[in-house]
């Protein structure tokens, strides 16, 4: 295959501190190239420079043998490359018809002329997402869908995915990959970032890892295994991840013939104490408006809470946290972290407050100190913004300030997303501190292996009702799988058109 693009002793430092040592890359048409690393280690500050958002200190890129150096997105864009950034953002008030042509030389018609195209679009790519929709009305894992649906329809050759896959569920990952083969059928090249290695291995034809500023390995993803990949990563195979049950037969949180309106029909639940249960399902299955209900942002219609056996009304956010639940949401908006305020201020959680003592400052203090490192932050200092962290970082911040709140029950929402292979043993490890602690969780994911990996307990809903109630011992995730998308896949095929008109 021809070559594409060319990528040479990149070097970029960000804030003074060298991210990027000497970086070569190449890309062929035709190919997908998956790019895994260390949360932190430069993956999206490459890709910034390749889409004309940062420019590079040092070092040159070629694009189809021309030499190639964008200044801004729009030129990076008219030289035919594409990008769907980790943290990206749609207008809640557009259609899906007009997300998906917004940087197409279609821009800016109205939505009657491009619902159709994009409805050509959507099928072919087998989702039953309507071009109709406003986006305000979905959730952040069908906008991502979105995204790639967006680079079918503009003219990039090269597509960078960061990220895109990271709360997609298995039927969502298919539709994910099946973008990727339409898109190399026609020559183009796919960039696939992902901390996901299962589905890196298995779209990639050739995997990329970038440690310590440069290209540190490349792997041949037919020939070798995930824990390869991680080993390649963080030059350590995962450990097997065992978990210790801490259940007590005591419930802690039961609620009965919950309803909410047109997405939850009647549910049953009850969560003991020291208890993992995750909560799975496709896409609409309820489980989102479920959790939302027991954390006081969406209305229930009908049902009864009982919270250490007493009856409780959650009719809002702070009736849930005067009850000891909290929320860590898969909103980046809802995560209540300000990326203009150091790391110590965003995790000193009560140490800051009026009238706290010196010592309990310092305490605090040495927390934040202790996760950053434990859960290897890459921050020069605890000063530094947030904003400056890598996504991946960012998270394992929010999820830490999440579960050092004193809560006897937390609802984590894709808490996994976008952290890579090392740290989501990490964070298994503080959740069983937690269990064992007696606290309680509800996981909800996308990420099934994970969930096996991380619950007790998990509960499948389909069409707003519970369909399943397993336990995880011997249950894998592809069994896991099975049950949560029971019916067997429709047949697609590559090649659809856009016809407008
Ligand atoms: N906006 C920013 N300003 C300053 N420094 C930044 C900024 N974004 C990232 N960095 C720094 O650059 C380094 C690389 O971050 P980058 O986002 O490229 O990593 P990554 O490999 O994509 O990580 P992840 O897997 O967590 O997404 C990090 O150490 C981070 O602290």
């Amino acid at each position: 295959m021809a070559e594409l693009l060319e990528i040479r002793d990149i070097a970029k430092s960000r804030e003074h501190v060298p991210v990027l040592r000497g970086v070569n890359l190449s890309l062929a048409e035709g190919e997908v190239l998956g790019l895994v690393g260390a949360n932190g280690v430069g993956k999206s500050t490459l890709m910034a420079i390749l889409a004309g958002d940062l420019r590079p200190d040092t070092g040159q890129m070629r694009l189809s043998g021309e030499p190639y150096a964008p200044h801004d997105n729009d030129e990076a864009r008219r030289h035919g490359v594409g990008i769907i950034r980790q943290q990206f953002r749609l207008d809640p008030g557009q259609t899906v018809a007009q997300a998906i042509f917004r940087e197409s030389f279609h821009a800016g018609r109205p939505h009657e002329e491009l619902r159709r195209p994009a409805a050509q679009l959507l099928r072919d790519v087998g989702t039953e997402i309507s071009a109709d929709t406003l986006l305000g009305d979905l959730r952040r894992a069908e906008h991502a869908i979105i995204e790639s649906v967006r680079m079918l329809a503009e003219d990039a050759q090269v597509v960078i995915m960061d990220e895109v896959g990271s709360t997609f569920n298995v039927r969502e990952i298919d539709d994910l990959h099946f973008i990727t083969s339409r898109l190399t059928s026609q020559g183009r090249a796919v960039i696939y970032i992902s901390h996901r290695l299962t589905e890196v291995k298995a779209v990639s034809d050739r995997v990329v890892v970038l440690r310590e500023g440069r290209v540190s390995a490349e792997l041949d993803p037919y020939r070798v295994s995930t824990d390869d990949i991680a080993e390649a990563m963080i030059d350590r195979r995962p450990g097997e991840l065992v978990r210790v049950s801490h259940v007590v037969d005591e419930p802690v949180l039961e609620v009965s013939g919950l309803r909410v309106a047109d997405a939850v029909h009647g549910v049953d639940l009850k969560v003991r104490r020291g208890e993992v249960v995750g909560l799975v399902g496709a896409r609409r299955g309820g489980m989102y408006e479920l959790v939302g209900a027991l954390v006081g942002q969406f209305p229930m219609t009908a049902g009864t809470v009982l919270v250490q056996g007493e009856p409780r009304v959650i009719n809002s956010p702070a009736d849930a946290t005067a009850l000891r639940i909290g929320y860590f949401s898969d909103d980046d908006d809802e995560l209540g972290l300000s990326n203009s305020e150091s790391i110590a201020r965003n995790l000193m959680i009560g140490g800051w407050d009026e009238g706290v003592d010196f010592e309990t400052e310092v305490a605090a203090l040495r927390d934040v100190i202790e996760t950053i490192q434990r859960l290897n932050v890459r921050a020069v200092s605890i000063q530094r913004g947030v904003g400056d962290l890598s996504g991946g970082d960012r998270q394992k911040i929010a999820l830490t300030r999440w579960m050092t709140e004193d809560r006897d029950v937390l609802i984590l929402n894709e808490p996994t997303r976008g952290l890579d292979i090392g740290a989501r043993e990490d964070v298994l490890q503080i959740l069983g501190e937690h269990t064992e602690a007696g606290r309680s969780a509800i996981i909800v994911s996308s990420d099934l292996e994970d969930i096996v990996a991380w619950c007790d307990r998990v509960v499948v809903m389909r069409d707003g009702v519970i369909v399943d109630d397993l336990s995880t011992q011997g249950l894998s995730a592809d069994a896991l799988d099975s049950r949560v998308h029971p019916l067997p896949q429709g047949t697609r095929t590559a090649g659809g058109s856009t016809a407008f008109g």
